[in-house]
């Protein structure tokens, strides 16, 4: 029987790419299969203790081996906001942030438009004392109005080395350059341990 892993986030955009990402080499649970969780309070200052804390919690509460992911957008010109903050950043829904972001760089050239989506990884097991970490970047620029209907988030204005916006992407093309994909091919021998049954991180 293939192992469990809990896909531990909220968010819909996120777990359509992981579970695009695993493969089938494990059994995904999402949070909407079982019964309520509260949701753990995200205070740490890195996109790792975040990751880190939701794993934990969401490994504990269920007795699943738990896969988090705490990601944002970290843009130059503001000192790297949103960052840990980039859910928090604006009441509403996606386009309130993105729109708010763009507000925030209004007359900003595009040489100082530079910015950076980050994604940590944890895979916690329940009742285990260590959790692992792992972290993807993905470097681009914050364009000046919004393109594209893919993905999720900031994607239609975060517009990448070769000219497309995030969200003009394809899930394929997406998920072999973005910071989750780079992160999970980092977590994926983790995960192939898991499903192997040998010793996770050992
Ligand atoms: O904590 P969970 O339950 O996983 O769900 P969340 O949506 O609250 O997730 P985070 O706390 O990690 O916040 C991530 C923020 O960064 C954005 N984000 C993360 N990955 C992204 C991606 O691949 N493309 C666009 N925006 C992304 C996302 O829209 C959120 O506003
Ligand atoms: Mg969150």
């Amino acid at each position: 029987m293939k192992p469990r892993l809990l896909f531990a986030t909220t968010n819909k955009g996120k777990l359509r790419e992981l579970r695009g990402l695993v493969g089938d080499v494990v059994d995904v649970l999402a949070l909407s299969d079982l019964p309520p969780i509260p949701e753990p309070v995200e205070d740490g200052v890195t996109f790792e203790e975040n990751a880190e804390l939701k794993a934990r919690a969401y490994a504990e509460a269920t007795g699943l081996p738990a896969l988090a992911d705490d990601s944002g957008l970290c843009v130059d010109a503001l000192e790297g906001r949103p960052g840990v903050y980039s859910a928090r950043y604006a009441e509403g829904s996606d386009k309130d942030r993105y729109e708010k972001l763009l507000g925030e760089l209004s007359g900003v050239p595009d040489e100082k438009r530079t910015a950076a989506f980050v994604c940590a990884l944890c895979l916690a097991l329940p009742g285990k004392g260590r959790a692992l970490i792992e972290v993807g970047r993905c470097e681009g620029r914050i364009g000046h109005a919004p393109r594209g209907s893919h993905g999720f988030g900031y994607d239609p204005v975060f517009v990448l080395p070769g000219g497309k916006s995030m969200a003009e992407l394809t899930s394929e093309e997406k998920a072999g350059i973005s910071h989750r994909g780079v992160a999970f091919q980092k977590m994926k021998p983790h995960l192939l341990a898991l499903a192997s049954g040998s010793p996770v991180g050992g």
